[in-house]
């Protein structure tokens, strides 16, 4: 096994989505990073640098669209412009991973503040923020109940559903279309997020969007939960987040008669920041508009 391997093990991984989640392909990254920086040696500074980029490329470019995996590529490499820039990349990685990690604890202490006893929660997809917040409810001592949707087509719902369950919170589990026949069920929405965007929408699993409008209608708040490192610098300078479009087998495969039928996957959608009541981060609950705060203040650097 060449060195190389080690990233692209990680990079064939979070493309295949053995790893998923925004907050776990960053980790993930940053984690291959430094186990690629131990593992190579005998190389002058330049070319330690130029390999490490390099590296930091590939990763990137396994999935476009949750920013968490090029903020922690980002954050990981800026080590290289430091002085011993090997042991920089391990600490910067490790930093990386610890305060992703405790930013989830400090969601969920913040984000269950907002869950009242006697609520009943739904949330989409399988997000590790999110469930933060419903657990730490739960911890609480709060009797809550949780709806969770299917999330076709890859089903990442039923993650979610066994994880509450296993917890030992009541889990309901159901089909991404009944959301607006179950509404009026729901205290609260609570989802994940893959990007966050200089004008506070949010850009996280498809179907989201829907979700939020039905919620808009019946009054029911909507709370996305994101780490700062889901904010996206370069939405700042107006660059647009890129929706990645899968396999269209994850959806279904006719049989040949009918393979003139077009399939489409998007695998994620945008919230406008009108239906978000708030964004809970590490550190804190903060309006969609500001976004663009977040973004100035934590990722300056990035652009610099
Ligand atoms: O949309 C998804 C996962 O999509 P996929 O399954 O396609 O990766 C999650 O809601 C966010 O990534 C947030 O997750 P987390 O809070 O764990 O970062």
């Amino acid at each position: 096994m060449s060195e190389i391997d080690i990233i692209k093990e990680t990079y064939e991984k979070i493309k295949n989505m053995e790893i998923r989640g925004a907050g776990r392909i960053g980790r993930a990254a940053a984690k291959a990073l430094k186990e690629y920086a131990l593992k190579i040696s005998n190389l002058s500074e330049e070319e330690f640098k130029n390999k490490m980029k390099e590296a930091g490329d590939l990763l990137i470019s396994a999935r476009p669209t949750a920013v968490s995996l090029p903020n922690a590529v980002k954050y990981v490499l800026k080590g290289l412009n430091e002085e011993n820039p090997k042991e920089k990349i391990i600490e910067r990685a490790d930093e990386f991973i610890n305060s992703s990690l405790k930013a989830i604890e400090n969601i969920g202490k913040f984000g269950a503040n907002r869950i009242k006893d006697g609520d009943t929660i739904l949330t989409h997809c399988n997000s590790e923020a999110a469930i933060s917040v419903i657990k730490t409810a739960y911890d609480e001592g709060k009797d809550i109940k949780v709806f969770c949707t299917e999330t076709r087509p890859r089903n990442q719902g039923y993650i979610t559903a066994k994880t509450l369950y296993d917890y030992g919170i009541d889990v309901t589990l159901i089909v991404d279309s009944a959301v607006r026949y179950f509404i009026k069920d729901i205290d609260i929405v609570v989802v994940g997020a893959d990007a966050i965007t200089a004008n506070g929408c949010l850009v996280n699993k498809i179907g989201t969007s829907q979700i939020a409008l039905i919620a808009n209608e019946s009054r029911v708040p909507f709370l996305t939960a994101a780490e700062t490192y889901k904010f996206h610098p370069k939405t700042i300078v107006g660059e647009l987040i890129e929706i990645e479009e899968r396999d269209p087998e994850e959806v279904t495969t006719f049989e040949e008669k009918y393979k003139g039928i077009k399939i489409r996957n998007p695998a994620f959608d945008v919230t406008p920041a009108k239906y978000i009541d708030a964004i809970i981060t590490e550190i804190g609950l903060i309006p969609p508009q500001g976004a663009w705060y977040i973004i100035e203040k934590y990722f300056g650097w990035l652009e610099k």
